[in-house]
């Protein structure tokens, strides 16, 4: 897979924050138009990956290439949305003055803000104060600045937390939607159940990735019925090939799922 069907290309990517590493040397391949799940137990470096891709982490080594370009390079503001863990939006604005408060910021115009606000199925809360809003309605209303810009590149950090499953439902057909229309999502989640609803899954453990196949591929290959389970099959067979060859457990259990390929740019951030 090449820079022009890539959507996010990375080589060698470690990342240590504090003193701690945290990332140690990955290698990922998102390709254009999928809806890629980024699952792994809470700790497992998630979040510092997605950063690493949208530009705001400092990274110790390797090559972050997003869209063919260097990530958090300015001429990918306005191709990559980023939803945080965190809604990140003023509570006392109505929704749709905190829209068209981040649509100037990235001069987005107001047929922008309507449209997204269409998009997520807030018209009706479009003058209620964020505070107001339902759990659901706030993950929605943080989408919705992420899709400010019309992104090609969605990185949404475990956008479904705290969601009840007829919400989350309600939210992964949204990212159906918006893949269909030609828009690529890395969803990061440790609800192991989302992962059916992805083209395809990257699995994480301890800074490391463990696996990266088709929801069906990882079953197949695991000869297990759930996402849970593979993932766990995956752990096992890693800490009895570590025990046979001395590796540390954790360690890449699936090197050949592994589609690394040549990333050309060397990514910089802001935060450590
Ligand atoms: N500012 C920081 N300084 C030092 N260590 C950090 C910092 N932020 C995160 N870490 C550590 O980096 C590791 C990876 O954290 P990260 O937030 O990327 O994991 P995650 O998989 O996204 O977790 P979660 O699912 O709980 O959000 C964790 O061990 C965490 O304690």
């Amino acid at each position: 897979m090449d820079a022009q069907t890539a959507a996010v290309s990375i080589t060698g990517l470690s990342v240590v924050r504090g003193k701690t590493p945290v990332l140690h040397g990955l290698d990922l391949e998102v390709p254009r138009g999928d809806v890629v799940g980024l699952l792994g137990p809470s700790g497992c470096g998630k979040s510092t990956l997605m950063r690493s891709i949208v530009g705001t982490q400092v990274i110790a080594g390797g090559l972050v290439e997003v869209l063919g370009d260097e990530a958090g390079s300015a001429a990918l503001r306005h191709r990559v949305g980023y939803m945080t863990q965190d809604a990140a939006v003023y509570d006392d604005l109505p929704v749709a003055a905190n829209l068209r408060y981040f649509a100037r910021i990235i001069g987005a115009d107001d047929g922008q803000v309507q449209r997204v606000i269409e998009r997520t199925d807030l018209g009706s809360v479009a003058r209620s104060m964020a505070e107001e809003l339902s759990g659901g309605q706030r993950s929605r209303l943080s989408l919705a600045v992420a899709l400010l810009g019309a992104p090609e590149l969605l990185v949404l950090d475990e956008p479904t937390v705290g969601l009840d499953p007829v919400l989350r439902v309600e939210l992964w057909r949204l990212f159906a939607e918006l893949a269909a229309d030609g828009v690529t999502l890395l969803v990061s989640s440790h609800v192991m159940d989302e992962a059916t609803r992805c083209d395809s899954l990257v699995l994480m453990r301890e800074g490391r990735i463990i696996a990266q196949d088709t929801p069906a591929g990882l079953l197949a290959r695991t000869g297990t019925a759930t996402a849970e389970d593979a993932f766990l099959a995956l752990i096992r067979s890693g800490e009895e090939a570590g025990a046979e060859t001395g590796a540390a457990p954790g360690g890449k259990t699936a090197p050949s799922a592994l589609a690394a390929g040549p990333g050309k740019h060397r990514a910089t951030g802001e935060t450590p």
